[in-house]
C-alpha cells in the first residue's frame, strides 16, 4: 500500500504524534481511517519499538468491540496507519450530544457489556491498560462501541477535556500511586465509565489534579440520586481499592444491571 492509494478527506482527530483523517481506497472505494504518524517526532521521542508493538498486537486483534487495524505503510518522513473508520464518531461526543449529557440505564449498559467482551478477548490475551475512557471508545455502524487505543492521545477537535497527559479522571489508585498495575486497572476504569455514562461526569472529578487524586485514593464518590440501586451497586463492586477485590469480567456480565437492561 501507498499514500497514492487513497483519497484524502476531512481531518477526523488530531494528537501529539499525528492526525487521523478520513480517506478511501481507490480501487474498491472502502472508506477507512488513515493515522498519520511522523517518524522524526516518534524517532527522537524513542517509542519507535513501542508504534511496532502496538501495530503488531493490534493488527491481529480481531473482535467486533475493537477497531480494526487493517493495514499500515511507511515513506521517508512518516507512519501510515490504515484504521476502521467509525461512522458515529466517538462515545464522548455522543455523551455531550444527549439532552442530558448523560445514557439511561439501557444505553450505559449496552456499552458496558460490549466493552467486557471486548476486554475479555484482550485479557485472554494478557493485553491491558486499554486506557478506555470516552475519548477512545467510539461508535460504528448502528452505533456499536469500538475501543480503539489512543495510545497516542488523539482526540477530537471537540473533547474539551484533554490536558497533557490526558484526563486523570480514569486513573486507578495503583497507578495514581506508581505502582506496578495489573489487568485489573480495566475493571476501576470501567467503573469510572459506568458512573460517567450515567451521570454525565467522572466520580472523581474536581477542578485540580491534586483534588482528584486524593478522592481518587479515598475512593471518595456521591452516587446522584437519579442512579439506579442496581447500577451503583455495580459501580461500588469495579471502585475498589484493592485490585484483586474488583468484580471480575465474566461476573460483570451476569450482573443484575447489566442482565435488566441489555438484549
Ligand atoms: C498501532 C498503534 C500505533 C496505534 C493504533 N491505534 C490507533 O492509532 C488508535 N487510533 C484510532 C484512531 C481513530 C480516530 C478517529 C476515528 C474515526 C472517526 N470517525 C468519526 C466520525 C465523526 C467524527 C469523528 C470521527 N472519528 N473512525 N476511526 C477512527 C480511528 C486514532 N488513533
Amino acid at each position: 500500500w501507498a499514500l497514492s492509494n487513497f483519497d484524502i478527506g476531512r481531518q477526523l482527530g488530531r494528537g501529539k504524534f499525528g492526525n487521523v483523517y478520513l480517506a478511501r481506497e481507490k480501487e474498491s472505494q472502502f472508506v477507512v481511517a488513515l493515522k498519520v504518524l511522523f517518524k522524526r517526532q516518534i524517532g527522537e521521542t524513542k517509542v519507535e519499538h513501542q508504534v511496532r508493538r502496538e501495530i503488531e498486537i493490534q493488527s491481529h486483534l480481531r473482535h467486533p468491540h475493537i477497531l480494526r487495524l487493517y493495514a499500515y505503510f511507511h515513506d521517508d518522513a512518516r507512519i501510515y496507519l490504515v484504521l476502521e473508520y467509525a461512522p458515529q464518531g466517538t462515545l464522548f461526543s455522543a455523551l455531550q450530544a444527549q439532552p442530558m449529557k448523560r445514557f439511561d440505564d439501557s444505553q450505559s449498559a449496552t456499552y458496558i457489556k460490549a466493552l467486557c467482551s471486548a476486554l475479555l478477548y484482550l485479557h485472554e490475551r494478557d493485553i491491558i491498560h486499554r486506557d478506555i475512557k470516552p475519548e477512545n471508545l467510539l461508535l460504528g455502524h448502528k452505533g456499536v462501541l469500538k475501543i480503539a487505543d489512543f495510545g497516542w492521545s488523539v482526540h477530537e477537535p471537540n473533547s474539551m477535556r484533554m490536558t497533557l497527559c490526558g484526563t486523570v479522571d480514569y486513573l486507578p489508585p495503583e497507578m495514581v500511586l506508581n505502582k506496578p498495575h495489573t489487568k485489573n486497572v480495566d475493571l476501576w476504569s470501567l467503573g469510572v465509565l459506568c458512573f460517567e455514562l450515567l451521570v454525565g461526569h467522572a466520580p472523581f472529578f474536581s477542578k485540580t489534579y491534586e483534588e482528584t487524586y486524593q478522592k481518587i485514593l479515598k475512593v471518595d464518590y456521591k452516587l446522584p440520586e437519579h442512579m439506579s440501586k442496581a447500577a451503583a451497586h455495580l459501580i461500588s463492586k469495579l471502585l475498589v481499592l484493592n485490585p484483586m477485590h474488583r468484580m471480575a469480567l465474566d461476573q460483570i456480565i451476569l450482573h443484575p444491571w447489566i442482565v435488566a437492561h441489555t438484549q
